[in-house]
Protein backbone atom coordinates (compact mmCIF):
# COMPACT_ATOMS: atom_id res chain seq x y z
CA UNK A 1 0.00 0.00 0.00
CA UNK A 2 1.31 3.68 -0.72
CA UNK A 3 -0.38 6.38 0.66
CA UNK A 4 0.04 9.94 -0.84
CA UNK A 5 -0.09 12.78 2.32
CA UNK A 6 0.01 16.19 1.54
CA UNK A 7 1.48 18.82 4.02
CA UNK A 8 2.45 22.34 4.78
CA UNK A 9 6.39 22.84 4.65
CA UNK A 10 6.30 24.67 8.13
CA UNK A 11 8.38 22.77 10.79
CA UNK A 12 5.51 22.00 13.26
CA UNK A 13 3.21 20.25 10.12
CA UNK A 14 6.83 18.38 8.69
CA UNK A 15 6.62 17.27 12.24
CA UNK A 16 3.28 16.36 12.69
CA UNK A 17 3.32 14.45 9.25
CA UNK A 18 6.22 12.34 10.12
CA UNK A 19 5.08 11.80 13.66
CA UNK A 20 1.95 10.01 12.22
CA UNK A 21 3.91 8.32 9.20
CA UNK A 22 5.85 6.74 12.49
CA UNK A 23 2.56 5.78 13.97
CA UNK A 24 1.16 3.81 11.23
CA UNK A 25 4.67 2.06 9.91
CA UNK A 26 4.54 0.60 13.71
CA UNK A 27 1.40 -1.05 12.58
CA UNK A 28 1.58 -1.49 9.29
CA UNK A 29 5.35 -1.45 8.16
CA UNK A 30 4.94 -2.59 4.89
CA UNK A 31 3.05 0.89 4.22
CA UNK A 32 4.96 3.41 1.95
CA UNK A 33 4.47 7.01 1.91
CA UNK A 34 4.99 10.34 -0.23
CA UNK A 35 4.94 13.61 0.56
CA UNK A 36 3.12 16.23 -1.09
CA UNK A 37 3.92 19.84 0.23
CA UNK A 38 1.91 22.38 -0.40
CA UNK A 39 1.18 26.56 0.75
CA UNK A 40 -2.18 27.23 2.27
CA UNK A 41 -4.04 30.52 2.48
CA UNK A 42 -2.33 31.24 5.44
CA UNK A 43 1.60 30.26 3.93
CA UNK A 44 0.45 32.70 1.47
CA UNK A 45 -0.86 35.61 3.45
CA UNK A 46 1.25 36.21 6.46
CA UNK A 47 0.29 39.69 6.71
CA UNK A 48 -3.84 39.10 7.97
CA UNK A 49 -4.64 38.32 11.30
CA UNK A 50 -6.47 35.04 11.64
CA UNK A 51 -9.98 35.98 12.28
CA UNK A 52 -9.67 38.16 9.67
CA UNK A 53 -10.00 34.91 7.11
CA UNK A 54 -13.08 34.47 9.28
CA UNK A 55 -14.43 31.07 9.76
CA UNK A 56 -12.79 29.16 6.56
CA UNK A 57 -9.88 26.80 6.70
CA UNK A 58 -7.04 29.10 6.16
CA UNK A 59 -5.03 26.17 6.80
CA UNK A 60 -6.91 22.90 4.84
CA UNK A 61 -8.34 24.47 1.53
CA UNK A 62 -5.87 23.88 -0.57
CA UNK A 63 -5.53 20.44 1.58
CA UNK A 64 -9.05 19.35 0.86
CA UNK A 65 -8.90 20.36 -3.00
CA UNK A 66 -5.92 17.86 -3.02
CA UNK A 67 -7.57 14.93 -1.38
CA UNK A 68 -10.87 15.49 -3.77
CA UNK A 69 -9.06 15.23 -6.85
CA UNK A 70 -6.93 12.61 -5.73
CA UNK A 71 -3.51 13.90 -6.15
CA UNK A 72 -3.24 12.89 -2.33
CA UNK A 73 -4.85 9.98 -0.03
CA UNK A 74 -4.65 11.80 3.72
CA UNK A 75 -4.12 15.26 5.45
CA UNK A 76 -2.70 15.36 8.81
CA UNK A 77 -4.19 18.58 10.92
CA UNK A 78 -3.74 20.28 13.75
CA UNK A 79 -7.33 19.52 14.81
CA UNK A 80 -7.86 23.16 15.94
CA UNK A 81 -7.03 24.38 12.53
CA UNK A 82 -9.43 22.10 10.92
CA UNK A 83 -13.13 23.54 10.52
CA UNK A 84 -15.99 21.82 11.81
CA UNK A 85 -17.51 21.51 8.63
CA UNK A 86 -15.49 19.29 5.99
CA UNK A 87 -15.82 18.91 2.28
CA UNK A 88 -18.41 16.59 1.16
CA UNK A 89 -16.90 13.63 0.61
CA UNK A 90 -14.29 14.04 3.10
CA UNK A 91 -13.96 12.85 6.63
CA UNK A 92 -12.80 12.87 10.12
CA UNK A 93 -10.57 9.25 9.73
CA UNK A 94 -8.52 9.27 12.66
CA UNK A 95 -7.94 11.08 15.68
CA UNK A 96 -4.67 9.47 17.54
CA UNK A 97 -3.80 10.01 21.20
CA UNK A 98 -3.81 13.66 22.25
CA UNK A 99 -0.87 15.58 23.43
CA UNK A 100 -0.89 17.89 26.50
CA UNK A 101 -4.05 20.00 25.44
CA UNK A 102 -3.02 23.26 27.46
CA UNK A 103 -1.91 26.83 26.56
CA UNK A 104 1.11 28.44 28.11
CA UNK A 105 3.14 31.47 28.79
CA UNK A 106 6.41 31.62 27.67
CA UNK A 107 8.62 34.26 29.25
CA UNK A 108 6.97 35.99 32.06
CA UNK A 109 4.15 34.34 33.91
CA UNK A 110 0.99 35.59 35.36
CA UNK A 111 2.24 36.27 38.56
CA UNK A 112 5.02 38.46 37.16
CA UNK A 113 3.31 39.90 34.39
CA UNK A 114 3.59 43.83 35.51
CA UNK A 115 0.60 46.59 34.41
CA UNK A 116 1.56 47.65 30.96
CA UNK A 117 3.62 44.47 29.99
CA UNK A 118 2.92 43.56 26.52
CA UNK A 119 1.59 39.76 25.68
CA UNK A 120 2.21 38.19 22.23
CA UNK A 121 -0.52 36.24 20.96
CA UNK A 122 -2.98 36.08 17.37
CA UNK A 123 -5.68 34.30 18.51
CA UNK A 124 -8.99 36.40 19.99
CA UNK A 125 -9.80 33.94 22.50
CA UNK A 126 -6.12 33.77 23.87
CA UNK A 127 -6.07 37.53 23.70
CA UNK A 128 -10.16 37.71 25.65
CA UNK A 129 -8.79 35.65 28.00
CA UNK A 130 -5.46 37.00 29.13
CA UNK A 131 -7.35 40.24 28.97
CA UNK A 132 -9.59 39.09 31.45
CA UNK A 133 -7.15 37.36 33.77
CA UNK A 134 -4.89 40.26 33.41
CA UNK A 135 -6.61 43.00 32.17
CA UNK A 136 -3.99 45.69 32.70
CA UNK A 137 -1.28 44.05 30.58
CA UNK A 138 -1.10 45.21 26.59
CA UNK A 139 -2.09 42.02 23.77
CA UNK A 140 0.39 42.31 21.09
CA UNK A 141 -1.12 40.24 17.13
CA UNK A 142 1.47 38.55 16.31
CA UNK A 143 1.27 35.25 14.07
CA UNK A 144 4.23 33.52 12.65
CA UNK A 145 5.58 29.60 12.96
CA UNK A 146 6.49 29.09 16.44
CA UNK A 147 9.90 29.51 16.69
CA UNK A 148 9.65 33.06 15.20
CA UNK A 149 7.33 33.74 17.80
CA UNK A 150 9.17 32.30 20.53
CA UNK A 151 12.02 34.71 18.86
CA UNK A 152 9.91 37.78 19.61
CA UNK A 153 9.88 37.47 23.32
CA UNK A 154 12.35 40.56 25.19
CA UNK A 155 13.10 41.73 21.16
CA UNK A 156 12.56 44.75 19.49
CA UNK A 157 8.85 44.53 20.09
CA UNK A 158 9.03 44.67 23.71
CA UNK A 159 6.90 41.72 24.17
CA UNK A 160 7.08 39.97 28.38
CA UNK A 161 5.54 36.84 27.30
CA UNK A 162 3.63 34.90 24.50
CA UNK A 163 0.92 32.57 24.39
CA UNK A 164 1.51 29.38 22.64
CA UNK A 165 -0.01 25.63 23.06
CA UNK A 166 2.24 22.97 24.77
CA UNK A 167 1.36 20.64 22.41
CA UNK A 168 3.12 22.45 19.18
CA UNK A 169 6.08 23.43 21.72
CA UNK A 170 6.51 19.58 22.44
CA UNK A 171 6.53 18.52 18.75
CA UNK A 172 9.40 20.55 17.79
CA UNK A 173 11.27 20.01 21.34
CA UNK A 174 10.72 23.59 22.29
CA UNK A 175 8.81 21.90 25.85
CA UNK A 176 11.52 23.78 27.26
CA UNK A 177 10.54 27.31 26.26
CA UNK A 178 7.30 26.91 28.18
CA UNK A 179 7.53 29.12 31.62
CA UNK A 180 3.98 28.04 32.89
CA UNK A 181 1.13 25.42 31.37
CA UNK A 182 -1.95 27.64 31.89
CA UNK A 183 -4.74 26.01 34.16
CA UNK A 184 -7.55 24.85 31.62
CA UNK A 185 -10.19 25.68 33.83
CA UNK A 186 -8.96 29.18 33.82
CA UNK A 187 -7.83 29.34 30.84
CA UNK A 188 -9.37 26.82 28.71
CA UNK A 189 -7.11 26.14 25.53
CA UNK A 190 -8.77 25.95 21.75
CA UNK A 191 -11.51 22.84 20.47
CA UNK A 192 -9.12 20.27 19.46
CA UNK A 193 -6.06 21.89 20.54
CA UNK A 194 -3.10 19.09 20.95
CA UNK A 195 -4.76 16.84 18.96
CA UNK A 196 -3.82 15.90 15.57
CA UNK A 197 -7.05 14.50 12.92
CA UNK A 198 -6.20 12.97 9.92
CA UNK A 199 -8.35 13.70 6.65
CA UNK A 200 -9.52 11.28 4.17
CA UNK A 201 -11.95 10.30 1.48
CA UNK A 202 -14.84 8.80 2.93
CA UNK A 203 -15.31 6.17 0.14
CA UNK A 204 -11.18 5.02 0.50
CA UNK A 205 -11.85 2.00 2.36
CA UNK A 206 -8.07 0.32 2.46
CA UNK A 207 -6.54 3.92 3.80
CA UNK A 208 -9.68 3.94 6.51
CA UNK A 209 -9.24 0.70 7.66
CA UNK A 210 -5.37 1.48 8.31
CA UNK A 211 -5.93 5.26 9.95
CA UNK A 212 -8.48 3.32 12.65
CA UNK A 213 -5.97 1.21 13.47
CA UNK A 214 -4.30 4.34 14.94
CA UNK A 215 -6.96 6.31 16.16
CA UNK A 216 -7.54 6.79 20.52
CA UNK A 217 -11.19 6.33 21.14
CA UNK A 218 -10.96 8.43 24.40
CA UNK A 219 -8.99 11.54 22.20
CA UNK A 220 -11.53 10.99 19.35
CA UNK A 221 -14.72 11.20 22.01
CA UNK A 222 -13.20 14.30 23.30
CA UNK A 223 -12.90 15.92 19.94
CA UNK A 224 -16.23 14.66 18.87
CA UNK A 225 -17.49 16.39 21.94
CA UNK A 226 -15.81 19.93 21.46
CA UNK A 227 -16.36 20.25 17.94
CA UNK A 228 -19.99 18.97 18.01
CA UNK A 229 -20.03 22.16 20.66
CA UNK A 230 -18.12 24.76 18.35
CA UNK A 231 -20.27 23.40 15.13
CA UNK A 232 -23.84 24.22 16.99
CA UNK A 233 -22.29 28.14 18.10
CA UNK A 234 -21.04 28.55 14.58
CA UNK A 235 -17.96 29.52 15.70
CA UNK A 236 -14.45 28.81 14.13
CA UNK A 237 -11.11 28.15 15.93
CA UNK A 238 -10.37 31.61 16.21
CA UNK A 239 -12.76 32.75 18.37
CA UNK A 240 -13.21 33.73 22.26
CA UNK A 241 -14.37 29.69 22.84
CA UNK A 242 -12.43 27.58 25.46
CA UNK A 243 -12.85 24.17 26.52
CA UNK A 244 -11.32 22.30 28.68
CA UNK A 245 -12.44 18.26 28.69
CA UNK A 246 -11.25 15.62 31.44
CA UNK A 247 -12.89 12.23 32.47
CA UNK A 248 -14.23 11.23 35.55
CA UNK A 249 -15.53 7.70 36.39
CA UNK A 250 -15.02 7.26 32.99
CA UNK A 251 -17.70 9.96 31.88
CA UNK A 252 -16.91 12.84 29.68
CA UNK A 253 -17.03 16.17 31.23
CA UNK A 254 -16.77 19.21 29.28
CA UNK A 255 -16.45 22.53 30.63
CA UNK A 256 -16.79 25.63 27.83
CA UNK A 257 -16.31 29.19 28.44
CA UNK A 258 -17.17 32.13 26.14
CA UNK A 259 -15.16 35.71 26.63
CA UNK A 260 -15.83 39.14 25.43
CA UNK A 261 -13.37 40.58 23.32
CA UNK A 262 -12.12 42.77 26.18
CA UNK A 263 -11.97 40.25 28.65
CA UNK A 264 -15.03 41.58 30.75
CA UNK A 265 -17.64 39.17 30.24
CA UNK A 266 -17.47 35.64 30.89
CA UNK A 267 -20.27 32.92 29.84
CA UNK A 268 -19.21 29.41 31.07
CA UNK A 269 -20.70 26.25 31.07
CA UNK A 270 -20.37 22.62 32.53
CA UNK A 271 -21.79 19.36 31.20
CA UNK A 272 -21.31 15.42 31.30
CA UNK A 273 -22.23 12.42 29.53
CA UNK A 274 -21.09 9.09 28.51
CA UNK A 275 -18.29 9.05 25.69
CA UNK A 276 -20.73 7.14 23.61
CA UNK A 277 -22.95 10.30 23.86
CA UNK A 278 -19.87 12.83 23.18
CA UNK A 279 -21.90 14.71 20.35
CA UNK A 280 -24.83 14.97 22.26
CA UNK A 281 -22.63 16.43 25.22
CA UNK A 282 -20.98 19.10 22.71
CA UNK A 283 -24.47 20.30 21.90
CA UNK A 284 -25.72 20.15 25.30
CA UNK A 285 -22.98 22.50 26.67
CA UNK A 286 -23.64 24.81 23.15
CA UNK A 287 -27.84 25.42 24.36
CA UNK A 288 -26.51 25.72 27.89
CA UNK A 289 -23.69 29.06 26.46
CA UNK A 290 -26.49 30.40 24.33
CA UNK A 291 -29.25 30.43 26.85
CA UNK A 292 -26.31 32.11 28.78
CA UNK A 293 -25.44 34.53 26.26
CA UNK A 294 -22.84 33.34 24.86
CA UNK A 295 -24.11 33.54 21.49
CA UNK A 296 -24.47 37.04 21.88
CA UNK A 297 -20.93 37.94 23.03
CA UNK A 298 -19.81 35.73 19.93
CA UNK A 299 -21.97 38.00 17.40
CA UNK A 300 -20.05 40.82 18.72
CA UNK A 301 -17.03 39.18 17.95
CA UNK A 302 -17.94 38.32 14.57
CA UNK A 303 -18.49 42.02 13.41
CA UNK A 304 -15.07 42.59 14.77
CA UNK A 305 -13.86 40.59 11.93
CA UNK A 306 -15.47 42.82 8.92
CA UNK A 307 -11.90 43.45 6.66
CA UNK A 308 -10.43 45.80 9.63
CA UNK A 309 -6.81 45.04 10.06
CA UNK A 310 -6.18 45.82 13.12
CA UNK A 311 -7.30 43.80 16.58
CA UNK A 312 -10.07 45.81 18.05
CA UNK A 313 -8.82 47.51 20.52
CA UNK A 314 -5.21 46.76 19.04
N1 LIG B 1 -2.75 27.99 15.03
C1 LIG B 1 -1.42 27.49 14.89
C2 LIG B 1 -1.27 26.20 15.61
N2 LIG B 1 -1.97 25.12 15.24
C3 LIG B 1 -1.67 24.11 16.12
C4 LIG B 1 -0.76 24.59 17.04
C5 LIG B 1 -0.19 23.86 18.17
C6 LIG B 1 -0.46 22.38 18.24
C7 LIG B 1 -1.85 21.98 18.62
O1 LIG B 1 -2.61 22.72 19.25
O2 LIG B 1 -2.22 20.85 18.28
C8 LIG B 1 -0.46 25.90 16.71
C9 LIG B 1 0.49 26.80 17.38
C10 LIG B 1 -0.01 27.38 18.67
O3 LIG B 1 -1.19 27.70 18.79
O4 LIG B 1 0.79 27.54 19.60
Amino acid sequence: MHIKIGTRRSPLAMAQTNYIIGLIKAKHPETEFSLHPIATIADKDRVSEFHQFGIIGVFSTEHEEQLVSREVDIVVHSLKDLPTTLREGLVLAAVPEREDARDVLCGATLDNLKPGAKVGTGSLRRRAQIMSLCPDIEVVPIRGNVGPRLAKIDGEHGLSAVILAQAGLQRLGLAGATTELLDPQLFPHAVGQGALGIEARGDDADVLAILKDIEDPKARAEVDCERAMLHALGAGCSLPVGVCTSWKDGRLVLHAQITSLDGRERIVATEEDTAERAVELGLAAAETLRLRGGVAILESSYRSFGGHFKFLGA
